[in-house]
């Protein structure tokens, strides 16, 4: 049984009345609940997993347990998510082409709904704050196969500074007290106190003060955190609307009678009720608040002849070589690209030999520390290019021949530890590996037929003695 403290009991008795209060500390002290989505823009994405309990109103995603080994999870085919957090990605209804920031981002359950919507077309700017988490992060966006995210590990004060009234929308899943989070992380009970709630709320409003500087007039802020508590909520939705004029929008996209509404008493302002909650003992998944807000203005007026004109790479310094670009060719020429790789000649760059495509070309991003910018396509080692893991996973977007599906789940288990594997085929050179038929790695033949470890060595996984 969970111990919850005396006072956020008694906070939620006086919110919700003894009885329903009743019906949420006894829904907290059930287990949570798992669930996983799929991912569209993987090419074989039929999984193992049973689909029968399918997660209300979120496409491709189920009821049911990924492990971190399950050749679904490392080839980005599957992300193992709360029910409940799949929605503010999900309203907030991503469009290909759009510049869509994710501003807490790390480590990016939401980034990947939000990338694979834009079907690598506009730009995902996912940031995090912190420097541990930011490296999940972009594993994570790596594996999913996205090509057109920049990812950055800043506070929000810096990005205001080189994106103001930039994007489209913004997803801000806010660092919060975690209430929603208590029965699947209990110790984040200890951290709870009425100070703190308080204390979360401040630093809320510091990271919108800043995510609303850079939304277009008329662009759109999705709010989103996993707690219950009223001042992190309804309350913070007040304080943007009186601020900033905000309006809170309908949020039409949602059929599910598990999900609940806002609660207009809580806050201070109109239309509270169309923002969402997810309460435990609506058996969807953990707790979480979202809404959307709309920036006064309208999207697209500032889209003149002039700004639409694709503006040319300042970054020509880094551009490649006729030499360089053969290397390249060599290798990519054995592969099927997805269209956003298509016209890499013309597009991707070099910085200290690592050969990318960057997410974004005419913004000076000077003062953002940048993680990854874009589709890194590998290495060049003086006279040849190995191609790198983020491609590999890129190509798991269209049907590939050149690939090497993995017989056995001990050549898949050494694989993942590093090793090498004796393959029985005619391909040689550089290949895709493959493990029941998903990518998930490159790998090298040599004339022996052994199959060359390209695993990269942070994602192997250390064999049990
Ligand atoms: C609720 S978690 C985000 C979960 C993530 N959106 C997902 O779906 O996987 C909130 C994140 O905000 C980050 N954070 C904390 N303070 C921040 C700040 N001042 N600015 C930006 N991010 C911050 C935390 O490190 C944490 O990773």
């Amino acid at each position: 049984m969970l111990n919850l403290p005396i006072e956020f009991k008694d906070k939620y008795q006086k919110l919700l009345g003894n009885d329903e209060a009743e019906k949420m500390f006894s829904a907290m002290d059930q287990e949570s609940k798992k669930a996983y989505r799929i991912n569209p823009l993987k090419f074989e994405n039929n999984v193992s997993y049973d689909k029968t309990e399918e997660v209300p109103d979120i496409p491709n995603a189920f009821y049911g347990e990924v492990s971190g080994q399950d050749p679904e999870w490392v080839s980005g085919t599957v992300y193992s998510q709360d029910p409940s957090a799949m929605f503010p990605a999900w309203i907030a209804n991503v469009q290909a082409g759009e510049k869509v920031l994710d501003l807490c981002a790390a480590p990016g359950g939401k980034s990947t709904a939000l990338g694979q919507a834009l079907k690598g077309e506009g730009l995902l700017v996912a940031n995090e704050i912190s420097a541990s988490r930011v490296k999940a992060l972009r594993e994570n966006i790596e594996r999913w196969g996205i090509s057109n995210a920049l990812i950055t590990n800043n506070d929000s004060f810096a990005l205001a500074k080189v994106f103001p009234q930039f994007f489209d929308k913004i997803l801000v899943d806010a660092p919060c007290s975690g209430e929603g989070m208590f029965r699947k992380n209990p110790e984040a009970i200890e951290y709870w106190s009425p100070e703190y709630v308080q204390t979360c709320q401040d630093r809320q409003q510091e990271i919108l003060e800043q995510a609303v500087k850079m939304l277009k007039p008329g662009g759109k802020l999705i709010y989103s955190t996993c707690t219950f508590s009223p001042e992190e909520d309804e309350e913070i939705v007040s304080w943007l609307v009186k601020n900033y004029k905000m309006e809170i929008q309908p949020i039409t996209m949602i059929n599910s009678d598990k999900v609940s509404h806002g609660r207009p008493e809580w806050g201070s302002v109109d239309h509270l009720e169309r923002t969402l909650r997810f309460w435990p003992q609506d058996n969807l998944g953990e707790g979480q608040f979202a809404a959307i807000l709309k920036m006064p203005g309208e999207l697209g007026k500032e889209n003149s002849k002039k700004s639409k004109k694709k503006k040319k790479d300042k970054r020509n310094n880094l551009s490649l070589t006729k030499d360089e670009k053969e290397y390249i060719a060599k290798v990519l020429d054995k592969f099927n690209l997805p269209k956003e790789i298509s016209d890499w000649q013309k597009r991707a760059l070099v910085r200290k030999d690592h050969v990318f495509i960057p997410a974004i070309s005419e913004q000076n991003l000077k003062g953002l520390n940048i993680v990854n910018d874009g589709l890194e396509l590998g290495i060049l080692k003086k006279k040849r290019f190995e191609p790198g893991h983020h491609l590999a996973e890129a190509l798991g977007q269209v049907e590939q021949k050149n690939v090497i599906n993995l017989s056995s789940e001990e050549d898949y288990m050494s694989y993942l530890h590093g090793e090498t594997v004796k393959v029985d085929t005619d391909l040689r050179g550089f290949v895709l590996v493959a493990f029941n038929k998903m990518i998930f790695s490159f790998g090298k033949i040599a004339g022996n037929g052994v199959l060359k470890n390209f695993y990269p060595k942070g994602l192997r996984i250390l064999k049990k003695d």
